[in-house]
């Protein structure tokens, strides 16, 4: 990465292991803060397994077992003193399928701050809900039902109340795995726009199956193949210029 100021993530010999079975092999990459990171390739290629591995997300996993170094701000998540509930607030996760907890909107977006005591008083737990729904994007369409359950919006609405609940514990970094495979075309256009408003805070890391996505809302693209990473740079030398073969083939729809 050119400006080392803004390396958010250095991951460096990244193997990942389902028993036997390798699923990423040897991955070094950079993530900047305040940019949009898409990864790419076919299905399979691992990409939601190295997603995982940012937060420990497959500590959860039986059998996965994950070997070379991940820092954030320089700092080893997989050394044994990181708090794994600490780190998975300052990388949070959203994911394929909305998935809002079976609570009230208000609930849904207060439970993390409340678990980790960044409210003192309940006027300040109503101020990080609601600058947590306005910064996704969903204060307009929520804030006269806050006691309603987060199940009972439509799913763009659900997707993007998820989002407010990764926000409200003030992440640094947001992994999204295909956060849009769900929702209808204006519902994915809303999420979208969203992605492009919090880059300027926050690490975003999208998985997206749509190379139109990742030319859309992403500034670097990685692509994946087979568990290796092939080629990783600007999201517009990627899809215009790359220069592996095998990224060539993938971008033009030879296989996926
Ligand atoms: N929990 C698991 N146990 C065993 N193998 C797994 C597990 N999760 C994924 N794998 C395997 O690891 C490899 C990578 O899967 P992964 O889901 O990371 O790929 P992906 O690129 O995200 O795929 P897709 O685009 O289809 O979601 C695949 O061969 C998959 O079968």
């Amino acid at each position: 990465m050119s400006e080392n100021s803004n390396l958010k993530i250095s991951t460096r010999g990244v193997n990942v292991f389902y028993g036997e079975k390798q699923a990423i092999r040897d991955v070094s990459i950079d993530i900047a803060t305040e940019h949009v990171t898409a990864f790419i390739g076919p299905s399979g290629c691992g990409k939601s397994t190295f997603l995982r591995t940012l937060n420990r997300m497959n500590d959860t996993i039986a059998g996965c077992r994950i070997e070379g170094e991940i820092k954030l701000d320089g700092e080893d998540i997989y050394s044994s003193g990181m708090d794994v509930v600490q780190l998975r607030a300052r990388v949070g996760m959203v994911f394929q399928k909305p998935n809002p907890f079976p609570k009230s909107i208000y609930e849904n977006v207060a439970y993390g701050p409340r678990i980790h005591g960044l409210a003192a008083t309940k006027a300040d737990m109503d101020a990080i809900v609601e600058k947590s729904l306005r910064r996704a994007g969903l204060w307009d369409e929520v804030k006269d039902r806050l006691a309603d359950a987060g199940t009972a919006l439509s799913g763009g609405q659900q997707q993007r109340l998820c989002i407010a609940r990764a926000i409200a514990v003030s992440p640094e970094v947001i992994l999204m795995d295909e956060p849009c495979s769900a929702l209808d075309p204006i519902a994915t256009a809303r999420i979208e726009e969203l992605i492009d408003e919090l880059k300027g805070r926050y690490a975003i890391v999208i998985v997206t199956h749509s190379m139109q996505q990742a030319a859309r809302v992403s500034q670097r693209t990685a692509f994946f193949h087979l568990g290796s990473m092939v080629e990783y740079g600007e999201t517009s030398t990627i899809f215009t210029n790359p220069r592996e073969e095998r990224t060539k083939d993938y971008i033009t729809g030879r296989y996926g």
